[in-house]
């Protein structure tokens, strides 16, 4: 198809629908030939709606403008619509930590990336379904970015978001600074292929890209279309004198270290045990609590506009 036959669905969080760079951007390209229909968000939930519908609008690409969490509400419309008819995903990051887009190499400023999404053509990724339980409910939910469970959701859901706004991704390691100082651990059993654990986790991150929370690396080998999610897992440590290893084994993520370990998985289980608190998780942005869950992949399920050369494609596998 060429560009003069693609129709953009704007999906815009409210939030920035003033946004100056933005409007610009709009006007420029719809003067140049870009058809386009915008969409902008009220509340929580809108994004989702407004990506379900797009098919009914004509939509062939449909782009998120905001944050991860605008991202992912998209990505949840979208797994909505059939995979045949399902449009492929562009991004214009306007939220304060951008980590999907970031780590994809997309620009991230408004201009260019409505631009870009305009010449880049799609890649099919994978997906990760969540199906999460809390007391009788059962939840299904899509990410395409990561999942950060216990310590590292913890810090994204109680930095405060004018503070996220003021400090960019500062705020975050702030926040992290603090929490580590009074942290505590989640216990759990965790199952994946063969393999079952028993843990005591400061942090777990289930990866499909590479990172969140501001610019922490969690998931630095992770590839977005290899049918695999990466798995870190970093034990709780019971005195100080245990930091320096800790620290020293996040920084080459080993496969079995004293507390880090890091591997792959197409699917994994979480049990919280039962006298403990719902873990804490962040599903590419957004805070949830979960008892049980399960993650799997859904292969190559959503095509993405994405750099050439995007180092997250196994095509452009450097290692
Ligand atoms: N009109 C609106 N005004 C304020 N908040 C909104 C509006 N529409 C949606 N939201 C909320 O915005 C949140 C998503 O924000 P988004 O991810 O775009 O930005 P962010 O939090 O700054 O980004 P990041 O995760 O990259 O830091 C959702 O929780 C959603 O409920």
């Amino acid at each position: 198809m060429t560009d003069t036959q693609q129709h953009y669905l704007l999906i815009i969080n409210g939030k920035s629908a003033g946004n100056p760079a933005l409007r610009e951007a709009v006007e420029e390209q719809r003067k140049t030939g870009m058809s386009i229909t915008v969409r902008s968000t009220w509340e929580g939930g809108d994004a989702a709606e407004f990506a379900a519908q797009a098919v009914e609008l004509g939509a062939t690409r449909v782009i998120a403008c905001g944050g991860d969490g605008t991202v992912n509400e998209v990505v949840n419309g979208l797994m909505r619509i059939a995979h045949d008819l399902r449009p492929a995903l562009g991004i214009v990051p306007l939220g304060s930590a951008n980590d999907f887009a970031t780590s994809l190499g997309l620009p991230l400023e408004p201009g260019s990336a409505l631009e870009a999404a305009r010449h880049l053509s799609p890649s099919p990724i994978d997906v990760i379904r969540m199906t999460a339980q809390s007391g009788a409910e059962e939840a299904v939910s899509y990410y395409v970015n990561m999942t950060t469970g216990g310590f590292g959701a913890e810090i994204t859901s109680s930095t405060p978001k004018t503070l996220k706004r003021m400090l960019g991704g500062g705020a975050y390691s702030l926040m992290g600074a603090l929490k580590a100082w009074r942290h505590r651990s989640y216990r759990g059993t965790l199952h994946w292929g063969d393999q079952e654990q028993e843990a005591s986790l400061l942090l777990l991150a289930l990866g499909n890209g590479r990172q969140s929370g501001g610019g922490q690396v969690l998931a630095p080998r992770a590839k977005l279309d290899d049918g695999r999610f990466d798995v870190l897992l970093v034990k709780d440590f019971s005195s100080a004198a245990e930091l320096p290893t800790l620290l020293s084994e996040l920084q080459q993520f080993p496969a079995e270290g004293r507390f880090v370990r890091y591997f792959t998985a197409s699917q994994l289980s979480v049990t919280t045990q039962q006298d403990e608190e719902p873990w804490p998780l962040t599903l590419d942005g957004e805070a949830r609590r979960y008892e049980q869950f399960c993650v799997e992949v859904v292969p190559l399920a959503l095509k993405v506009l994405l750099p050439e050369g995007c180092s997250l494609l196994t095509a452009n596998d450097r290692q």
